[in-house]
């Protein structure tokens, strides 16, 4: 059975003390409270390893908010997949619609790195989605297709079970404005479809597709209660436990 997943970007938000704060909260919560869903957290690259060490029983997931699609050598500032083996990190997102506009990235790098991340056993996060203009011009079943095919088709039938899809469409990412359960719903469907065309139904329900974009406590239930909605990826409403716990409790029937 697929996954059910929250998860928390941090984006480039809290200093070392808020951050430590932070996550010592989330482990005492996770310690005391039976969660129906596995809790991630992607804070800023330079407090994985602190993440590390608080989350010592991998009690929560510890991803990098991007990695590198080279293995290693002259590339100033980024991180390897083997960096983040090396610290047992449990993966990485790949393709956040930050990274694309402001760092220029394509599906065809997210290939490359989600081939990275799965060799060395990391769990890729692959986020996609469209703007408002190609969702105004009625593209995005069309753009979300060919983002999936492009960044994920290379991959056996094995592979693509291991990665999890985060569809986020861009209008709706720190906005407020958030899709509804039954566009999400829609969307979420057609990508499992466009995956059960390549390797097959029973392939296409292994893989978790969370949502992403203004989930907050007051919409989060019924945003997951939608059949092929399978967790959230959660930014400003991740930065407190108040708000995160909450949404955790999305799962709780
Ligand atoms: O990675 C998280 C998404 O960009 C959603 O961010 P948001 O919950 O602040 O809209």
């Amino acid at each position: 059975m697929r996954k059910k997943i929250v998860a928390g970007n941090w984006k480039m938000n809290k200093n070392v003390i808020d951050a430590q704060q932070l996550m010592i909260q989330l482990l005492s919560y996770k310690n005391n409270n039976a969660t129906q869903c596995e809790v991630w957290i992607a804070p800023p690259s330079i407090y994985l390893m602190m993440a590390k060490d608080i989350f010592e029983k991998d009690e929560i997931g510890v991803f990098s908010q991007d990695m590198s699609e080279h293995e290693s050598g002259a590339y100033t500032g980024e991180l390897s997949a083997d960096m983040l083996e090396s610290i047992e990190a449990t993966g990485s997102l790949i393709g956040h619609s930050e990274r694309r506009q402001y760092h220029g990235e394509t599906d065809s790098h997210c290939n490359r790195k989600i081939k990275l991340a799965l060799d060395k056993g990391l769990i890729p996060v692959y986020c996609n989605g469209e703007t408002l203009e190609q969702r105004k011009a009625g593209q995005h079943f069309e753009v979300v297709k060919n983002q999936t095919e492009v960044a994920l088709f290379t991959l056996s039938a094995e592979e693509i079970k291991k990665v999890v899809i985060a569809y986020e469409p861009v209008w709706a990412i720190g906005t407020g404005e958030t899709a509804s359960p039954e566009q999400a719903q829609e969307i979420h469907a057609h990508i499992r479809s466009i995956i059960a065309a390549k390797y097959g139904q029973e392939v296409a329900d292994e893989v978790s597709i969370l949502y992403g974009g203004s989930v907050k406590p007051d919409n989060a239930k019924e945003i997951f209660s939608q059949p092929d909605i399978d967790g959230g990826l959660i930014g400003g409403a991740a930065l407190k436990l108040e708000d995160f716990s909450k949404i955790i409790e999305g799962f709780n029937s």
